[in-house]
């Protein structure tokens, strides 16, 4: 028994002699955003196409509020809002009546179709603009009236491809700001990019794919152990920084410290912990600073260092 909203296990899928998805497995928690990090080609798509269930898989299972789901099946559908990266709206009607007819096709009726319309509307922050032709929308606004179709059937597990691909900055922030708030309500989110910001942002664990392949998951941070990289902190200021080097080098965590008298850089295990008592013991020994830095390593380092490429081509 689990309490995953989703559990992926050993998925495949081929088109010919590629091997789009392979042995691919995963699971996703109510209140958990799932992030799939890849490049372009990846195997995104062809999953989360499996775990809605539009495609069938060659092997493996998806599993959605325990109800195994494949494209025959009913059941598990009605858990899932799915919003796929083509926009699938009629340019021609209103947000709002965009929103009427999909309810209408998901099975909602009378009272309680305008309601949640209404709610789905605030939520994308649409609701002033419910009244425009779609086709009259910025393309980030078309993206959120996609997500809101998605999101009609209330559903346990919302799947996100790629939702800012070529939306203007400020869609791009409602649109992450909507994931994060409905992740906040308890909603199970899938959720693919290219985008190693998002997935930093967004997401409560992540998955790197790659050529089919999850080459690894983890929360951010348990992925970027994975390189062994450590983080750094910058010091500048006036004062005998060289002289406080000593008692730098002596806080727990502190792995390296290179001092000059107006420069220091530590090397060191988490920077964010360590940073305040770095700067108190700084301080202490009579050091003004004029600078602190903190550097980390990122998703990007860890693509890297998995697949040896960057993640855009
Ligand atoms: N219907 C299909 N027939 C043949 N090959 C396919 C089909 N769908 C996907 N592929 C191939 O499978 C691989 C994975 O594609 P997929 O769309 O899942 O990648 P992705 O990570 O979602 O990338 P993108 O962000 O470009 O959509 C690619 O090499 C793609 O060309």
């Amino acid at each position: 028994m689990t309490d995953d909203v989703l559990v992926v296990d050993s998925l495949v899928r081929r088109f010919g002699d590629l091997t789009a998805v392979d042995e691919v497995s995963f699971r996703i928690a109510p209140g958990v955003t799932y992030g799939l990090l890849g490049p372009n080609g990846a195997g995104k798509t062809t999953t989360i196409s499996m775990v809605a269930g539009l495609i069938a898989a060659d092997a493996g299972t998806v599993t959605v509020a325990g109800l195994p789901m494949t494209p025959r099946t009913t059941g598990p559908k009605r858990f899932v809002g799915l919003v796929p990266q083509e926009l699938a709206i009629y340019p021609d009607l209103t947000g709002r009546e965009n929103l009427m007819l999909f309810g209408r096709l998901q099975g909602l009726r009378g009272t309680e179709l305008k309601g949640r319309v209404d709610e789905v509307l605030g939520l994308i922050g649409l609701a002033d603009r419910a009244k425009h032709r779609s086709k009259e929308y910025s393309g980030g606004m078309k993206r959120r009236l996609n997500i809101g179709i998605g999101l009609l059937n209330r559903p346990t597990l919302l799947i996100l491809d790629e939702p800012t691909v070529g939306v203007d900055p400020q869609s791009r922030h409602a649109i992450l700001e909507s994931v994060e708030a409905l992740s906040g309500e308890g909603m199970a989110v899938l959720y693919t990019t290219h985008y190693m910001e998002e997935a930093e942002r967004l997401c409560d664990r992540i998955g790197i794919i790659d050529s089919g392949r999850l080459q690894a998951e983890g929360t951010r941070d348990e992925l970027v152990r994975l390189t062994g990289g450590v983080d750094t902190i910058r010091l500048g200021g006036t004062g005998d920084l060289a002289g406080a080097a000593e008692e730098l080098r002596r806080i727990p965590g502190v792995q390296r410290v290179e001092a000059e008298r107006r420069s220091a850089v530590l090397t060191v295990r988490d920077a964010p912990a360590l940073v305040a008592r770095v700067v108190g013991t700084a301080a202490a020994r009579g050091v003004t600073l004029a600078d602190v830095e903190i550097s980390r390593p990122d998703l990007e380092s860890v693509f890297l260092h998995l697949t040896g490429k960057g993640l855009r081509d």
